[in-house]
């Protein structure tokens, strides 16, 4: 079994535990459930640089890559970095997160908050809205055409902006419907974690231009943004490169400084 079915496997696991523990009339009385949400590709679209900062303790690929942040500082230090979003890796498994740094975060800035996650169930949703999301993650690779169907339409009715992640030409073809907001193309294949950003090159002209084009991982330096840009990409998503150091929001701000 390849790492990413071993990570669904134990989400059915997880997801159904969850929903015996909170019912869903429980999240939608959260008082978060009817705030107005924030458009994170309505943000990329009037960006100049595009950075969705990331805050990631560990990932299979790399094990640790910082354990010693607070995800309240991380949250500001992105805000005050000018940023255009902020991904938070809610899996605690594999990548040693919660539901709770999502709503540390919520309570931390005004950023668009993307909740990034293995999403297998619209319960997964409901519990986005009710700690903080704007903004949830469909990854292709690990569902049917219908599933992101059904779940990127219940993500629109609760005025969430849907990102849809793709690796390869077939899951892009699989994919494209008018219920997402973004198409992301992930440089990192999940199933072998090789990193390229030719994935994102050879994909962009694929992808139409209704769509807001975002290029995850493995981005570490200006260079590659300016590399990017021309290839239609308005966002980009980085984790590792502001985690990695002691000070994420501060790397992040000497980043977009760079890049203006
Ligand atoms: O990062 C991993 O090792 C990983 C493994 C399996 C599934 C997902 C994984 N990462 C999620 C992400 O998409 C990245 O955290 C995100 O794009 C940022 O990547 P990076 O800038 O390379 O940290």
């Amino acid at each position: 079994m390849n790492i990413l079915d071993k990570i669904v496997a134990d989400k059915r696991i997880e997801v159904d535990l969850r929903k015996s523990l909170i019912p869903v009339k429980q999240l939608e009385q959260s008082v978060l459930f009817e705030r107005n949400t924030i458009s994170l590709a309505d943000k990329l679209k009037n960006s100049q640089t595009g950075i969705i900062a990331e805050h990631k303790r560990r990932s299979p690929s790399k094990s640790v890559i910082n354990q010693n942040l607070n995800v309240f500082d991380v949250a500001k230090g992105y805000e005050d970095a000018g940023v255009c979003g902020m991904s938070i890796l809610t899996d605690g498994k594999y990548f040693g997160g919660s539901l709770d740094d999502l709503l540390t975060a919520r309570a931390s800035c005004n950023l668009p908050l993307l909740r990034k996650e293995f999403i297998i169930d619209e319960y997964q949703l409901l519990e986005a809205k009710a700690y903080g999301a704007d903004v949830i993650l469909l990854i292709a690779a690990i569902l049917t055409r219908e599933e992101i169907k059904q779940f990127s339409e219940f993500a629109k009715s609760l005025n969430l902006d849907v990102l849809l992640e793709v690796h390869n030409e077939e899951e892009l073809h699989k994919s494209i419907m008018p219920s997402l907001d973004m198409l992301g193309v992930n440089n990192r294949n999940l199933k072998t974690f090789d990193v390229s950003l030719d994935t994102s090159k050879g994909l962009s002209e694929l992808i139409p231009n209704d769509f807001v084009k975002v290029s995850e991982s493995g981005i570490s330096n200006m260079e590659a943004i300016k590399e990017l840009q021309p290839y239609g990409y308005k966002g980009f998503l980085i984790g590792e490169n502001f985690m990695k150091t002691d000070n994420a929001g501060e790397s992040a701000k000497q980043f977009i400084k760079g890049l203006l």
